[in-house]
């Protein structure tokens, strides 16, 4: 394909991908208008939980358009631009000021001079950074200086689970990047990949910290209550609950949630499936959360003994035995190959000939279309775009990332988990693919 039309190809594919989008908005609309940046209340799609069509239209979107930019912009602007970004900081101090959470009374705007002055910063700085995420689509300017919410800065609210996913991003995953060179090079952590020597650990070692990401989370009850909520907000930023229509839940009786936080998937499950038996497994600290939220969440399930709760430390010990399906939504990417295995190996010796491993986690694809071609189960995008959607993924090779600087963990593609699953008794059956996440299912060798 010439230069040109490769060009013109993804102009089409723009334009397809994003006329795609609108039909679905226009769908799940009920009336409402498709919306726009200046939409000030979220769509009736925004937290729908089948969400596979719209990414499916986005990723496309998202990948055409920054390849299209890639190509036609100086190769100068599109560089520098990648370390010339400052959205997490910004986004931070949103964050922290609860800037949407003072908006959110007053929606015609508010002048910055008043905004600082009730959350106590300096207006001339506090003006450059929501001009700066305006820009970007998040708050409106609506008046010079004056800065409402709209629908993308409701997402910063105290009371949205995905604002506290973006806290920790923000606040905490960044101060791993910013030393990442760091521990690439000193020796005690470059060549590890253990948990206690991830990058974050690095830059928190001034203040004392022992252990890993998880010790450090659960010994402070604010950061830990916020993680939990931050796992919610993890399941709608993936749409991961779209798993809950691709899966065939009515052939299953009895189900494991191995790592389970505070019932993120387990809690809509019991809804949509009532007739499924749940035992939701975690360290002993959560689920003493759990089992406050599931009272508040879900008590019919609780009163017809339609959930357990039994505490499990998967490093050192299997779940129950003999469930239909043992569940592991993002607890893999969150350890090295070695714990990995480990906790495979004890779900493996839990499962009997009937039972089914779910692994549901953002599975990693090569940007070669080669290789794409050879190993792939999941989405292959069409030409000219790169294989792996390019920067329509952009989050799962971000997400990667992040584990690796949490928790020096990382993401995998189906060829890893293949390995990791052979290597403790279990094959491969089928990949589900949800588009940002996906799900790999095993069976006993
Ligand atoms: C990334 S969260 C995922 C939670 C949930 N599966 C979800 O998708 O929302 C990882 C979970 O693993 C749990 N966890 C960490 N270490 C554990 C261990 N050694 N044994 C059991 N659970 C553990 C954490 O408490 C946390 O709930």
């Amino acid at each position: 394909m010439s230069g040109e039309a490769q060009l013109e190809a993804l102009l089409e594919i723009i334009a397809t991908s994003a006329r795609q989008a609108i039909a679905e908005y226009k769908k799940h609309g009920n009336g409402v208008d498709v919306p726009t940046i200046q939409s000030v209340e979220f769509h009736p799609l925004d937290f729908k939980e089948d969400t596979v069509a719209l990414k499916r239209a986005v990723r496309s979107l998202e990948g055409a358009c920054q390849q299209l930019c890639a190509s036609l912009a100086p190769p100068q602007h599109t560089v520098v631009n990648f370390t010339h970004t400052y959205d997490w900081a910004c986004t931070g101090v949103a964050l922290r000021g609860r800037v949407a959470d003072v908006l959110g009374d007053h929606p015609k705007g508010l002048h910055v001079e008043q905004l600082a002055s009730i959350i106590g910063v300096e207006k001339g700085k506090l003006g450059r950074i929501l001009r700066s995420l305006a820009t970007k689509g998040c708050f409106t300017e609506v008046d010079d200086n004056v800065f409402a919410n709209n629908r993308l800065s409701l997402i910063l609210k105290s009371t949205s689970n995905v604002g506290c996913l973006a806290k920790i991003y923000a606040q905490d995953t960044s101060q791993g990047a910013c030393v990442l060179y760091e521990t690439m090079t000193e020796p005690d952590y470059a060549w590890s990949h253990e948990s206690d020597k991830a990058p974050m650990i690095y830059a928190l070692r001034k203040q004392g910290i022992k252990g890993n990401f998880f010790d450090w989370m659960k010994a402070d009850d604010e950061r830990r209550e916020n993680y939990h909520r931050a796992m919610i907000g993890a399941g709608d930023l993936m749409g991961s609950l779209s798993v809950l229509h691709h899966y065939p839940w009515i052939e299953v009786k009895t189900i494991c949630d191995v790592g389970a936080s505070v019932g993120t998937f387990s809690v809509p499950l019991s809804k949509t499936f009532p007739h499924l038996k749940i035992t939701d497994q975690d360290l002993p600290e959560v689920l003493v959360q759990a089992k406050q939220v599931w009272a508040k969440e879900a008590p019919e399930a609780v009163e017809e003994n339609r959930i357990e709760f039994v505490p499990l430390n998967f490093l050192e010990e299997s779940p129950v035995k003999g469930k239909d399906i043992y569940y592991l939504r993002n607890i893999l990417h969150d350890w090295p190959d070695v714990e990995a295995a480990v906790i495979l190996r004890n779900v493996r010796d839990a499962m009997g000939p009937h039972s089914r491993l779910l692994i549901h986690d953002y599975v990693m694809a090569s940007a070669c279309r080669k290789t794409q071609e050879a190993v792939s189960g999941t989405d292959i995008a069409p030409e000219p775009m790169l294989p792996n959607f390019g920067a329509g993924n952009s989050r799962m090779y971000n997400q990667d990332l992040s584990m690796w600087f949490v928790h020096n963990g990382k993401e995998r593609t189906v060829k890893d988990l293949v390995a990791l699953g052979s290597a403790t008794g279990l094959r491969l059956v089928e990949v589900y693919d949800l588009v940002e996440s996906s799900v790999v299912e095993f069976r006993l060798l």
